[in-house]
């Protein structure tokens, strides 16, 4: 092959995998993302810039989930729907109630924060271990590069493990940067906000590289989540069940206990009035 003609097929081949060439999503239905990583990793921070809110003061961390609703930041994409979970250990019990109905997953992690790379990289590999999580497309944020001890991209992916779950997407291929089947993104939550901009650049089209991944996966995705929250449903359904049957089991033997006391109860009383009757029947009877 002529050295002209292997630069055009590698390009070609590079266009391919941009997202320039994805699709126009025709679904306007809502994509739904869950939002993990540790406590103190920024992400109702990256939320609240991906909602184009000015910065608060101070943030408070998150227990329990938020719910938002993200306007789609083009024309072709459709509304987002981001569920913001809270990442202190006592509460990621909540995470897996979300697995089933997400299109895919934003991981934050503060890439300063090396003595808990180990535990991010451990949520991390247990949430993509999950079967409803599994394959689904992956977009890692690696935040606070404006601060100091920022480890950088290589040092980050290698201590997350990443390269181990990749092939996150059924369409995704590997980018060139990465050499992963992931999206992977440096960014400042804070900082954009600090010098003045609505939004951190890395943040702004690693969203929108992602969302047109999740536009391309979704004949993929949506039947699998559609099959995956019925499971979901039928299972808490079934549990339903068994929680009311359990309760009116409990309530019946409660009811026989009442029931069997009040009649002991009710005997002793007669036999006391019993023993007092023969007591006063003896004499009767001995006259
Ligand atoms: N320097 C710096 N600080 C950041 C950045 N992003 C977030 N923070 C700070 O990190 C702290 C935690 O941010 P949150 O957004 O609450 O973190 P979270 O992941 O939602 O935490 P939980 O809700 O507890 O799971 C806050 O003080 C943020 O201001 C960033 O890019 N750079
Ligand atoms: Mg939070």
């Amino acid at each position: 092959m002529p050295a002209w003609l292997s630069i055009f097929a590698r390009f070609c081949s590079c266009g391919r995998r941009g997202p320039a060439v994805y699709p126009a999503v025709q679904d306007s239905a809502p994509v739904t993302l869950l939002l993990l990583g540790l406590d103190n990793s920024g992400k109702s921070t990256v939320v609240e810039r991906l909602r184009k809110e000015k910065p608060k003061e101070s943030i408070a961390p998150t227990w329990g989930f938020v719910a938002v609703t993200l306007k789609p930041p083009s024309a072709k994409l459709p509304p987002v729907r981001v569920f913001d979970v809270g990442g202190h250990d006592r509460i990621r019990g909540i995470w897996a109630n979300y697995y089933a109905e997400t299109h895919g997953i934003v991981f934050v992690v503060d890439g300063t924060d090396v003595a808990r790379f180990a535990e991010a990289r451990k949520v991390l590999h247990a949430a993509f271990d999950d079967e409803r999580v599994k394959g689904k497309p992956l977009l890692l944020l690696i935040n606070k590069r404006d601060k100091q001890g920022y480890q950088g991209l290589a040092a980050t992916l290698a201590a997350l493990g990443v390269r181990d779950i990749a092939g996150t997407s059924p369409t995704a291929k590997p980018t060139s940067s990465t050499d992963l089947a992931a999206h992977v993104f440096e960014i400042s939550a804070t900082h954009a906000a600090q010098n003045g901009q609505a939004i951190d650049a890395g943040l702004q089209i690693g969203f929108h590289h992602f969302l047109q991944q999740i536009g391309y996966d979704r004949a993929a995705l949506d039947p699998r989540i559609a099959a995956d929250t019925a499971a979901q449903r039928k299972a808490y359904e079934v549990e339903l069940e068994q929680r009311r049957s359990r309760i009116s089991v409990m309530r019946e033997e409660k009811e026989k206990a009442a029931a069997a006391a009040a009649q002991d109860s009710g005997t002793a009383k007669t036999g006391k009035s019993g023993e007092g009757a023969q007591a006063g029947e003896a004499p009767h009877a001995g006259s």
